[in-house]
């Protein structure tokens, strides 16, 4: 704490900004008031007063003129409206705490000191003289980060400024009220740090503004990399060093960045609930938040039932016995490979030469273009253009053919047949229609009568309208094209070429000793991986990859069923986009990944295809690797480090946890090799607690106990973690017949995160955290598998204040070599006893 007469002197400053705040608060509320209705009521009254004066050609302009420079006025009003809404949330926000920290920084060359409040934006004197409040994104500010009291200097856009910091303090705010203020040497003081850590889970992420790490700051932020690597240890504040990132992002580009050009990737539905508060609380807009699979079912939801990342999991977790399975593994490794890139690659460029396939387009039982023909016209088109232009082209060829051929079916049968059963809306909406129709004729028909006149001369006779027969040809052109309008649609989609049969065909076994029934190609080649030349520069060299014929059979029953495995899904969007063209999104400027490691390189390429003007930021830990398709992200060969080149790319590592305590960071690291270097703040706590169980029933009996004497200690929120999601609903049925209450079964539907006692499988618990985490069952008949080692892992860092470890029978051979000295037991039920 600091001297009673400097706290006098924060208390006093602290009421006059507090007070400053209230009056600029009163001062904005009449013109924030209702300011939403007061925008409509302009806009409404400005069409209602708009008159348009056409008697002249000058009145015309004159009147044009006038909308334009109303609407301008309109619009800087609007705008000047929004800008007072947004100062007034800031203004409430800075009045629950104006700010957390401070620091006194004499620039060199100058003979004082400035005292700089930071908070979570800034605020000025009403004079506009003073800086009273300093946003934690200003350069400035980033002294309070990086820097203890001595020698110190900051970057500032017109080059960097040196000095000394002469002090450097901290505070707890609520309100006016000053709650304690510590003068700190450190970079940022442990005391705040740890009295916000040994806090409560929330169901919402926090913001850490307050307690930002130098080598977080270094993250939030580096403007200049293209792509921007974290590998960091589970709860060093991945996250949380992404989210303040964006907010530094929106604010230090504020004039030409907008929240809706950033773009997050989160792991599921409900990470996305948990972090979306933390922005709004910054007083900044959400950037876009999606997952990876909600993009794939946009894409594909219509062709395909594609499988999600959980099934994709669920399969690796509970299908070790099923044939096939060591084919789907190898699989999953090889679809997600730099490898299958470069030879789905290579396959498209083989199509350029050799052409495609296609789907025959029927009308009604009928041919109306076959796939022989479109080939030919596919190969008729130059070939010197790209097949993507060659696409386009055989696209605009079939919609005019189409067009005559729907023209040409007017006077078809079924259309007479049509006509007969037609709807009574129809013949309604046809009389309407040829009614405004005959209103033009007719207006047309004296325009030229009058011409004639004028011109002295007479026109022959057009005839009547025709009421009957113009009714049967308009009831002719409706049906027909509501017929023809699918087609049509389909062909814009470009789905007259067989992208299934095209994908299917990558996949073909070697013949010699292939699948039996696996269906032909009609291409003349090379249209599999096995019909690849292995000499090729840019084919196959290497042996084909494991359990080849499996993984071909695997990956074309599952197309033929109109399924994708989730590990297709991405290589096979990317086909389809070498061949058809591609879809970009331009306006995106920043891709955020969280959870990294789960995405394949694959999955990176196509990224940074997708957004080729956008910086990406991947946050991820490789110790958390739990899905097949992982990728590492910071290792000297990753693929990630050649997306954007090494000279645009930088990675930073983090390796203190903020999340856990000492206890369980250290238990938690003895499970994993790779996490041995991970530091643990110095945060104390108990040791992991382990309990065995003889019966099934005892296992249940002693889960529902733990969980009563944590919800006693006051745990608001505790994770039961199970391996898949069948366990997780078996543990909620028996722990409910056990007596527990309350229980709440998360699965990947589960939109929001919430409070209470919540059961899920670990892979949705990624990303989040509870006070106390139950592992269900730690036997060796769950984690029996060395290939479940980061399974483990990641289901321990979830916990924040205890561990509690439950086996309904052995130990899994995965805690056999933990240090005794690392956790309690129970009972005397020591994993290392059976080692
Ligand atoms: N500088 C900090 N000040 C205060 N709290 C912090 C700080 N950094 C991280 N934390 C807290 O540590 C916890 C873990 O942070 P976060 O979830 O961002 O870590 P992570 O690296 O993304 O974890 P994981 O990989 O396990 O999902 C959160 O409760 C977060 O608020």
């Amino acid at each position: 704490m600091i001297g009673r007469e400097d706290l006098e002197k924060e208390r006093q400053r602290l009421t006059d900004v507090a007070r400053q705040l209230e009056e600029a608060l009163e001062k904005l509320a009449p013109q924030v008031d209702g300011l939403q209705e007061q925008a409509a009521d302009m806009r409404r009254r400005f069409w209602e007063e708009v008159s348009v004066s056409t008697g002249t050609n000058e009145d015309f302009e004159e009147s044009v003129y006038s909308i334009e420079q109303q609407e301008a006025l309109l619009s800087e009003r609007e705008r000047s409206h929004r800008q007072k809404a947004v100062q007034y949330r800031k203004l409430g926000r800075l009045r629950e705490s104006p700010y957390f920290g401070r620091i006194d920084f004499r620039e060199d060359g100058t003979g004082f000191a400035e005292q700089v409040y930071i908070g979570v934006s800034s605020f000025v004197d009403a004079e506009g003289l003073e800086f009273l409040i300093y946003d934690w994104r200003t350069p400035i500010a980033s002294l309070y980060y990086d820097h203890s009291p001595g020698r110190a200097g900051y970057e500032t856009p017109g080059g960097p400024i040196s000095g000394r910091m002469e002090l450097k303090r901290q505070y707890r705010i609520r309100g006016d009220e000053l709650l304690g203020a510590f003068d700190t040497n450190e970079t940022i003081g442990d005391e705040l740090l740890r009295q916000v850590l040994t806090g409560e889970a929330d169901h919402r992420m926090k913001t850490i503004v307050s307690t930002i790490q130098k080598e977080q700051n270094a993250i939030i932020r580096d403007d200049k990399s293209g792509m921007l690597i974290v590998q960091g240890a589970a709860g060093s504040g991945k996250t949380s060093a992404a989210l303040q990132r964006v907010a530094y992002l929106l604010y230090s580009h504020r004039d030409r960045l907008g929240a809706d050009q950033i773009v997050l990737f989160s792991p599921n539905r409900m990470f996305n609930s948990y972090v979306s508060t933390v922005l709004p609380e910054l007083g900044e807009d959400n950037m876009k938040q999606t997952t990876f699979q909600e993009y794939l079912d946009s894409r594909l939801g219509r062709t395909f039932k594609v499988e999600d990342p959980c099934d994709q999991m669920e399969a690796v977790l509970s299908a070790a016995e099923a044939p096939g399975y060591e084919a789907r593994l190898s699989g999953i490794r090889y679809k997600a490979s730099e490898r299958f890139l470069a030879e789905l690659r290579h396959y498209a460029g083989g199509l350029e030469r050799s052409g495609l396939k296609f789907v025959d387009l029927d009308f009604r039982g009928k041919r109306l273009i076959g796939a022989e023909q479109m080939a030919e016209a596919f190969a008729a088109c130059d070939p010197s253009l790209r097949i993507a232009n060659r696409a386009a082209r055989l696209r605009e060829w079939l919609l005019g053919e189409l067009k005559r051929l729907e023209h040409a079916e007017y006077e078809a049968d079924w259309v007479e047949e049509a006509i007969h059963f037609a709807d009574s809306s129809l013949y309604e909406e046809a009389y309407r229609k040829l009614h405004e129709e005959r209103n033009v004729f007719d207006f047309s028909e004296q325009y030229t009568a009058a011409r004639a006149r004028i011109e002295g001369r007479h026109r022959p006779d057009e005839g009547d309208f025709d009421f009957g027969q113009r009714e049967e040809d308009w009831l002719r052109r409706r049906l027909v094209g509501e017929a023809f309008k699918p087609l049509k649609r389909s062909v814009k989609r470009m789905a007259f070429i067989d992208m299934p049969g095209l994908y299917a065909a990558f996949f073909e076994a070697d013949r010699d000793n292939g699948p039996s029934g696996a269906p032909e190609s009609s291409l003349s080649a090379p249209h599999s991986f096995a019909d690849m030349p292995a000499s090729s520069s840019s084919g196959p060299a290497d042996p084909k990859p494991l359990h080849w014929n499996e993984m071909c059979r695997q990956t074309r029953d599952k197309l033929g069923r109109g399924e994708l495995f989730h590990e297709d899904a991405t290589p096979y969007l990317y086909l389809k986009e070498l061949i058809e063209g591609q879809r970009s999104n331009s306006d995106v400027r920043h891709v955020f990944v969280d959870e990294g490691q789960d995405y394949s390189a694959f999955q990176y390429a196509f990224l940074k295809k997708m957004f080729p003007r956008a910086r990406m930021t991947i946050l991820g830990d490789f110790g958390q690797a739990i899905f097949a398709q992982s990728t590492e992200l910071s290792a000297a060969d990753s693929p990630l480090l050649r997306l954007y080149g090494e000279a645009d790319t930088r990675v930073f590592r983090l390796n203190r946890s903020y999340r856990s305590t000492r206890e369980i960071v250290a238990f938690a690291a003895a499970l994993l090799p790779e996490a041995a270097g991970v530091e643990p703040f110095e945060r104390g706590g108990a040791k992991p607690l382990l309990i065995r169980s003889n019966t099934p029933q005892l296992h249940a009996a002693n889960v529902a106990d733990r969980l009563a004497r944590l919800r006693a200690e006051g745990f608001a929120s505790i994770g039961i973690l199970t391996r898949t999601a069948a366990e997780a609903h078996e543990a909620c049925e028996k722990l409910a017949a056990a007596g527990c209450a309350g229980l709440k079964e998360v699965t990947r539907d589960t939109p929001e995160f919430e409070q209470g006692a919540l059961v899920l499988p670990v892979y949705l618990a990624k990303g989040v955290e509870f006070d106390a985490v139950l592992l269900y069952d730690a036997s060796a008949a769950v984690y029996g598998r060395e290939s479940e080692r980061k399974l483990l892992y990641t289901a321990c860092t979830r916990a924040m204040h205890r561990l509690v470890l439950l086996a309904s029978g052995e130990w899994s051979p995965l805690l056999a070599h933990v240090d005794a000295d690392l956790y309690e037991t129970q009972r005397g039920e020591d994993p290392a006893d059976r080692a």
